[in-house]
């Protein structure tokens, strides 16, 4: 990567799929060594994006650079220098860890030399190299997910992308896993690029960007974001919650939403409203809570929707997930 270039450039980058506008025109960049978040629900675009940045996906429209290459002219040179992580694994299970790194390190060419000393790196960064010699069909979740980001890593990519990289891992694996990203992205000052659709894995990132329907909504430092919100987020229980949600907006013409059965709205000073709430809503209050800003909230203000909201809205995206398993990631 020339010095000083950025490591992800992205200008007026647009995907269809024929009538459906994926990506609609985004823009930005993302500093070397940054922890980049791209946060959404399912169908918002991050996927279609990702797989844009990583030459799995031909543009429509637009400009995107990676390490200083482009996505489209200089698609090899992009390849060489970026490691992926998506959420299907594509490790052989019949494999051992080493195994499954060794064939790798051979397809993108790493110098025999090289790779083994390479190869004990990163199997001691994310802990696996006592396992090494285990077949990957005896490991659990977590350890796959790890031994694909040090395969990942082989390499030594300048920009490594994660597409949620703890999907359907549990609170602890996810934890220990982001720990080892952290200790990455330190020991190897790599760029990482990542999506998610967990509010507090957004928080670790460096700088997030909220994706809703193709186009970006929001760009900042989490902390930026939710103190640009500048409000408290009032949650009520009650047994009419459609009644409520229109006594909101006939009398304090609060925009709220509900679900799982709780009535959420957006204020300044929430617990100063909170006495106006019961005197004046008309509809019985069971329960309340107030809380202060969260990425939830930024993402609420943002999209006017909760992000679980808004997930029931995405469609296809198994479709695509499919079609990528069947083209193959790399
Ligand atoms: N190959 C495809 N053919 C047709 N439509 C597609 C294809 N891939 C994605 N889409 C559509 O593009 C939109 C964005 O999908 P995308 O997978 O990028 O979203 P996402 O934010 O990554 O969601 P997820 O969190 O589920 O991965 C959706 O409306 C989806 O249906």
């Amino acid at each position: 990567m020339p010095e000083g270039e950025p490591a992800v450039v992205v200008d007026g980058l647009v995907k269809r799929f024929g009538d459906t506008e994926a990506v609609r025109g985004i823009g930005f960049t993302v500093a070397p060594g940054e922890v980049f978040g791209f946060l959404g629900p399912n169908g918002a675009g991050k996927s279609t994006t990702i797989n844009m940045l990583c030459t799995l996906l031909r543009p429509t429209g637009g400009v995107a650079r990676v390490a200083g290459h482009d996505v489209v002219a200089e698609r090899d040179d992009v390849r060489r220098r970026i490691g992926l992580v998506f959420q299907d694994p594509t490790l052989d299970g019949y494999l051992t860890g080493e195994q499954n790194l060794r064939f790798h390190a051979e397809l993108y060419g790493v110098p025999r030399a090289v790779a083994a000393g390479r190869m004990r790196q990163v199997l001691d960064m994310v802990g696996l190299w006592d396992r090494r010699k285990d077949r990957v069909s005896t490991y659990s979740g977590g350890m796959r997910r790890r031994l694909e980001i040090a395969r990942g890593l082989l390499h030594s990519p300048r920009v490594l992308f994660l597409d949620e990289p703890t999907v359907g891992l549990d609170p602890q694996t996810r934890a220990s896993i982001w720990e080892y990203i952290r200790r990455l992205q330190a020991a190897e000052e790599i760029t990482i690029f990542m999506t998610t659709h967990y509010m507090d894995e957004a928080e670790y990132c460096d700088r997030i960007a909220i994706m809703d329907s193709g186009t970006i909504v929001a760009l900042d430092a989490p902390e930026a974001l939710k103190a640009a919100v500048g409000k408290d987020r009032v949650q009520i229980r009650t047994p009419d919650g459609t009644a409520a949600l229109a006594a909101l907006k006939e009398r304090f013409g609060l925009d709220a939403v509900l679900a799982e059965g709780a009535v959420t709205f957006a204020v300044a000073s929430g617990e100063a409203f909170v006495p106006r709430l019961f005197a004046d809503l008309g509809v019985p209050i069971t329960a309340v809570s107030v809380a202060r800003p969260s990425l939830d909230d930024v993402f609420f203000t943002y999209t006017g929707s909760t992000i679980r909201d808004a997930e029931g809205a995405g469609k296809g995206t198994d479709r695509m997930r499919m079609a990528m398993a069947a083209r193959g990631r790399r």
